[in-house]
């Protein structure tokens, strides 16, 4: 190893044994180290223990006799990377460490494309000063390290997301993943193989397997979005992964285990959904162990000003962010009812930004139903003057209205799916005048 490691690329340290190598981890950096079992002093797994503890980013490799394959797999349990059984040849050796090499460059790659979304996205930051925004801002951060499950409660848009991604920055589980999933978006016979995983084969159109939210969100947080939309059948099965802390991917006996922190959001009235057998209670009162409610928009109208400043500066990305809004399109944006919530303002301000991409925001960037509600009539009497986009914008608004923020409700009156509507949300505002 001495003379081959550094002839294949690599810089090696020696240590004739554990303790010695305990001290060169305690002083230097390594990208992995390879350790025999048996030694005097340390054996491999108290080093391998060790090098976690000391470098969890070092990945460790067990160099093992056949005799000793047992104490191998051990030390795969205790976070080793792999293991060579002796007498191994060069060429595996050098396959091992190439892999240890991707799996650090895609980790730096997952790294630097982290930072770039957090850039682009910007640190998300729950606005608002109103009493009741205090209030959420108290709760979470009460909530956010005791690990329980959170169920986040609010209308459409009103920022349930955010707060769940706030709980999961606020708590000690920060440096590990978040992984946010819609249930009412997915077909039901995705949601399962989404959130469990699955063996290939286990049904048609499984070519791969396939590792399910859960496992990605280990040691993280995972945010199930709209869960009073999970099918029935899910409900069960997700009661039993919440009380277990096990998941089964689809096709496969095993249970895995998993540690994650499960964090939900409805804008449905889950005790009602109970009444009517369209929720479990067991399940509702699993996840209801701390619930947070967010107010509509049109209840903290005094925060829109703020909220619409913090918008723009997210969609100019600091081009000329400070210009601000005028004062006729902060009179305009506050004397709107908001049924999208803050989703439709953050649309508002993508819609205004198209059109005037510096200096300040003016009513006229709006869009036309800001001109004032009854110009949106009297231009519905008029085609030609509102967009099909608009139109169906509005359509979309009114629906959301009616059924006071209850998507499935408005999807089904529209006569469009759940998805669609949801697309049609996310969507981005296009100009009300293109050429
Ligand atoms: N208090 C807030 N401060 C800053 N931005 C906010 C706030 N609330 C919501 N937003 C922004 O509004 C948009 C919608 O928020 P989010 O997706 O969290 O809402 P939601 O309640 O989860 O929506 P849905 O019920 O449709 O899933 C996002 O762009 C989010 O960043």
């Amino acid at each position: 190893m001495k003379l081959e490691l550094p002839r294949l690329g690599h810089r090696a340290t020696v240590c004739p044994d554990g303790l010695t190598a305990v001290a060169a981890l305690e002083k230097n950096t390594y990208d992995c180290i390879i350790v025999d079992l048996d030694m005097p002093g340390l054996d491999g797994i108290g080093v391998i223990a060790k090098c976690k503890e000391t470098s969890p980013g070092t990945e460790a490799v067990v160099l093992t006799g056949k005799s000793s394959l047992d104490t191998a797999i051990a030390a795969l349990r205790h976070g080793a990377f792999d293991y060579l059984t002796k007498p191994c040849r060069l060429i595996e050796i050098e396959a091992l460490l190439k892999r240890v090499t991707e799996k650090k460059l895609l980790e730096q790659k997952f790294r630097a494309l982290e930072h770039q979304v957090r850039r682009l996205e910007g640190a998300p930051r729950l606005i608002g000063n109103t009493p009741s925004m205090q209030k959420v801002r108290m709760l979470i951060e009460r909530v956010a390290p005791t690990g329980s499950t959170v169920l986040i409660l609010g209308e459409t848009g009103t920022g349930k997301e955010l707060v769940a991604r706030s709980l999961h920055d606020h708590s000690n589980r920060a440096h590990m993943p978040f992984v946010a999933i819609n249930c009412g978006a997915l077909p039901e016979t995705l949601i399962e193989s989404e959130l469990f995983g699955h063996r290939k084969g286990a049904f048609t159109g499984a070519d791969d397997h396939r590792v399910g939210l859960f496992e990605v969100a280990h040691g993280g947080t995972i945010f199930l979005d709209e869960i009073g939309e999970l099918p029935k059948a899910m409900q069960a099965k997700l009661l039993r992964v919440l009380e277990s802390g096990e998941i089964r991917r689809v096709g496969e006996n095993k249970p895995v285990m998993v540690d994650v922190r499960v964090v939900c959001a409805t804008h449905r009235n889950l005790p009602e959904m109970v009444a009517s057998e369209d929720f479990r209670e067991d399940l509702m009162y699993r996840i209801n162990t701390f619930e947070i409610m967010l107010p509509a928009l049109r209840e903290r109208i005094e925060d829109v000003p703020e909220l619409a400043r913090h918008l723009l500066v997210r969609h100019r990305r600091g081009k000329d962010a400070d210009a601000g809004i005028a004062e006729d399109a902060i009179i305009a944006l506050c004397s709107h009812v908001w049924p999208g919530n803050v989703r439709e303002l953050a649309n508002v301000i993508e819609h205004a930004t198209i059109l005037c991409d510096s200096g300040p925001i003016r009513r006229e960037h709006l869009p036309s139903r800001f001109d004032s509600r009854q110009l949106v009539g009297a231009a519905r009497q008029k085609p030609g003057i509102m967009t099909l986009r608009e139109l169906e914008m509005e359509a979309i608004h009114d629906a959301l209205e009616r059924h006071a923020g209850n998507k499935p409700k408005a999807a089904d009156q529209l006569g469009i799916s759940l998805k669609t509507l949801y697309n049609k949300l996310n969507q981005t505002a296009t100009p009300e005048k293109a050429a």
